[in-house]
């Protein structure tokens, strides 16, 4: 197989690539086939806290530059990353498994965030208020909160970085970066870009390594770490929540979802079968935003499952470097099995295999993309986050009831329906409890948008002109007489 030319394998802190203290390193694999990518530093709390105190001293350098200023370096980052978009894409097919066509498309996504902050960071306006005392003018200011720290997940080891650390580096912060340990490579070359761009040692390190909870430790126990931004499970992120309680640091969650993708009566079927195979198949359905349900209207139903099983089946499995797939393996072994448990659970309770249904018997993580029929809304399947490609049809009658069985979850983060009827539309929307709808459309994800969730879906919005709020702080400046 061909390798991309260049892998980083060391962490990159202060501006300089640097082995763990001990020379530690850890293998990472391709989930196609099982292969030793490279071997990578492999960081615990000690280095951490050298990181945490390098962004500490470029902090107050960084957050003096104008807004512009920085930028312009973001700018020169982006275009770097917009030039080498294929070899990224490969590294990223390489150690996370999505096909080609996705990662290349997952590169531009995480540069846009980058495009997107570079601008918003000259944004960051205050208020002028009347006041409603004489002799006293109120001003607010917006200033950066200071040093970040981010924790990011595997299935999009590009754009969930860039999404974070674009708008902390606009808005004058600086940031130590956990990468997920299974994909470091793409968040490695991200860091020799940014060296590449200018920007300056210590604004942003990243610190790879096995050791999560000694990592999280270091990170979460840091007075000096102002803010904590999160994507991942709800339980880990629940976890880092109650460590940061000690410090009172500001949170970003992007946690788990449940997403609900209901089909009306009423829906176009076949846009409602092209908009479900991206809501549900994008990244073999290893994304927090995917349909993790699908609900589907009674008169409907067994018409909406046909088409579904005959454009699934469709659907190729292979690794990415290899052949134009729209599928790929699954992270790991442990992803298989937990995608295996729930289909399982659900034939065990009555529900029937349309298509799919098994792992692939070859090497690596491929499991075969699976619709089911006859889901309720007890089984496994409806009540856990699957992360994998399956599709679980569950049947309502009446809106009423669709709305209900969509908000019967603790999460709350997207939801997805078809519908034509415009009446339906504006209930249904409104009605739902999540932080993003798709309405006749299963792709919401942008960088001008807001993206984030409610209940225990997290807190905050990435993405958008709120984006950079969560990396700022107001400060009130009350004046007194001025005569
Ligand atoms: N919202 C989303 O986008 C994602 C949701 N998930 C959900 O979570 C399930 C499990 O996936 P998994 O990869 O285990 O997700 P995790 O939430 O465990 O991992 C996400 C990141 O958090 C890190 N982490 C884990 N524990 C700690 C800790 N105590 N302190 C600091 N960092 C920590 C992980 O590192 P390490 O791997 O070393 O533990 C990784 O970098 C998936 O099946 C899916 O349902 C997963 C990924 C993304
Ligand atoms: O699964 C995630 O946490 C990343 C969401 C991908 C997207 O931005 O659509």
């Amino acid at each position: 197989m061909m390798m991309p030319e260049v892998i980083y394998r060391q962490a990159f802190i202060n501006g300089q690539w640097c082995d763990a203290q001990d020379k530690s390193t850890y293998p990472v694999n391709n989930p196609a086939n099982g292969e030793v990518i490279a071997h990578v530093s492999n960081l615990g709390e000690t280095e951490t806290l050298e990181a945490i105190d390098a962004a500490r001293q470029a902090l107050p350098a960084w957050q003096k530059l104008t807004a512009k200023q920085r930028s312009q370096y973001l700018q020169t980052w982006y275009q770097l990353i917009i030039e080498q978009q294929e070899p990224l894409a490969r590294l990223l097919s390489l150690e996370q498994g999505k096909p080609l066509t996705e990662s290349r498309g997952e590169i531009l996504y995480g540069a846009s965030f980058i495009e997107w902050f570079a601008e918003e960071g000259k944004r960051t306006y205050g208020e002028t208020i009347p006041s409603p005392l004489p002799g006293r003018r109120i001003t607010t200011i917006k200033q950066p909160i200071g040093v970040v720290a981010a924790i990011t997940p595997w299935n999009f080891p590009n754009a969930m970085i860039t999404r974070k650390v674009a708008p902390a580096l606009a808005a004058g912060c600086t940031v130590v970066l956990k990468p997920a340990p299974e994909t470091p490579l793409s968040a490695l070359i991200l860091a020799a870009l940014a060296k590449k761009a200018g920007i300056p040692d210590g604004v942003f390190n990243v610190v790879t390594g096995t050791d999560a909870v000694a990592i999280g430790r270091a990170l979460t126990q840091s007075p000096v770490v102002r803010k904590l931004s999160f994507t991942g499970s709800t339980h880990v992120g629940k976890l880092l929540m109650a460590q940061c309680a000690s410090t009172v640091k500001k949170m970003s969650l992007e946690l788990g979802g449940n997403a609900p993708f209901i089909v009306f009566d009423d829906a176009d079927l076949d846009a409602a079968v092209t908009g479900a195979l991206t809501a549900k198949f994008r990244n073999s359905g290893q994304t927090c935003v995917c349909a993790n349900r699908l609900l589907v209207q009674d008169s409907v139903y067994d018409a909406f499952s046909q088409k579904l099983a005959s454009a699934v089946a469709t659907l190729q499995a292979g690794p990415a470097l290899e052949g134009d797939f729209q599928q790929g393996p699954l992270i790991n072994a442990a992803a298989v099995a937990k995608v295996q448990s729930h289909i399982d659970d659900a034939r065990q309770h009555g529900a029937q295999v349309l298509t799919g249904g098994q792992p692939y018997l070859q090497d690596g993580f491929f499991f075969q993309p699976t619709v089911l029929t006859g889901v309720t809304e007890n089984m496994l399947i409806a009540n856990e986050e699957t992360f994998g490609p399956v599709a679980p049809l569950i049947r309502f009658q009446t809106e009423e009831q669709a709305i209900q069985l969509a908000n019967q979850t603790e999460s709350g983060l997207a939801a997805y329906f078809y519908s034509r009827d415009i009446g339906r539309i504006v209930r249904v929307a409104e009605a739902l409890e999540c932080g993003m709808v798709g309405i006749n459309e299963g792709a919401i994800s942008n960088e001008s948008a807001p993206f984030g969730g409610i209940k225990q879906s997290g807190l905050g919005r990435e993405g958008s002109r709120h984006g950079i709020e969560d990396y700022m702080e107001i400060k009130y400046l009350c004046f007194g007489s001025l005569d």
